[in-house]
């Protein structure tokens, strides 16, 4: 059985339709990334998840459980890291760790968490006086340390410094060795790219596309060959080439759903003519690319 089931979910606020018949399965172990512009419906999408809101239409299960009706039974299997949470400021971070772990069965060592999440040096530290960044790791703190089936994670490293970034993927790729099945929101796609092995893409509360970043990338975008067009030669001599070729001055692009083929004959027309491919590169298109072309505007 899948993890999280989600068919035909639907809800809205007075005329707006902030998820509009969506559907997709998340597999055990499996980190999953729910992407799209501001307003597209993750957060409403993960709230009904997490039994934080109620649904219009549509069915939902996350480890057999409806999360409208799981109560207690339901959460003691999930861990949920939000994007704004209110903390007690007079609790050190320990304690604070130490309080949510009694809320579960199985917690986690309260300052093993504390470690993992690099706030050792804060462990007595007042919560108040924590910075941003700070504040985030003691969510994931939070969210981790009742041992979760599942763990909701609402833009985990908004405001993170870069290092303090590459720690968290560090730790959400530790989690998922640990058989984590893992659902979280992001608006940066290299943080997708990285970590999910499979990405949702919702426009306007609809599905624009599901499955992994590699193949979504192979799915809508070709590659990109360019170079500089050999002293001498005019891009009437270029040998035949699967991709479209467009020339601007001497730089030459190829898109290509072929690079191999594409390249070979490149490189053997210039070994044969004694030339060279000055400036050769070929483009893997990113994740971010597809995504623009799949929203059409920038990640916000
Ligand atoms: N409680 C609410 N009352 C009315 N409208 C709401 C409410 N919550 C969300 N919406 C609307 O539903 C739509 C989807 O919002 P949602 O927060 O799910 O988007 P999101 O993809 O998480 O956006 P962001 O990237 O900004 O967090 C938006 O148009 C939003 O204004």
């Amino acid at each position: 059985m899948s993890a999280v089931m989600v068919e035909g979910l639907r809800k809205q606020y007075g005329t707006v339709k902030a998820v509009d018949g969506v559907s997709f399965t998340v597999e055990r172990g499996e980190v999953f990334a729910l992407l799209g512009p501001n307003g597209a419906g993750k957060t409403t999408t993960v709230e009904i998840l997490e039994g934080h809101r109620g649904r219009d239409a549509g069915h939902v299960s996350v480890l057999g459980f409806d999360p409208a009706t799981g109560g207690r039974a339901y959460r003691e299997h999930i861990g949920i890291v939000l994007q704004e949470a209110g903390f007690e400021e007079e609790f050190s971070v320990f304690e604070l760790v130490r309080l949510y772990a009694g809320f579960y069965p199985r917690p986690r060592d309260p300052d093993e968490v504390v470690e993992q999440v690099g706030l050792q040096d804060k462990r007595d530290a007042r919560v108040r006086t924590l910075s941003g960044g700070q504040r985030r790791r003691l969510d994931l703190a939070l969210g981790l340390v009742g041992r979760p089936d599942v763990l909701f994670l609402d833009e985990p490293t908004t405001g993170f410094d870069p290092s303090a970034r590459h720690h968290a993927w560090e730790l959400i790729d530790g989690l998922r060795s640990l058989g984590t099945t893992i659902l979280l929101t992001t608006h940066y796609m290299d943080e997708a790219q990285h970590l999910a092995d499979r990405v949702a893409v919702l426009r306007a509360g609809r599905l624009a596309a599901c499955g992994a970043p590699d193949t979504l990338i192979a799915a809508e975008r070709a590659s990109v060959l360019s170079f500089l067009l050999p002293e001498g030669t005019a891009a009437a001599d270029l040998p035949p080439l699967t991709g479209r070729v467009e020339v601007r001055g001497a730089a030459v692009s190829v898109e290509t759903a072929r690079p191999a083929h594409d390249l070979h004959a490149l490189t053997g027309w210039s070994l044969e003519r004694g030339t060279e491919l000055t400036s050769l590169t070929l483009s893997r298109p990113s994740l971010e690319d597809v995504y623009l072309d799949l929203v059409g505007e920038a990640p916000s």
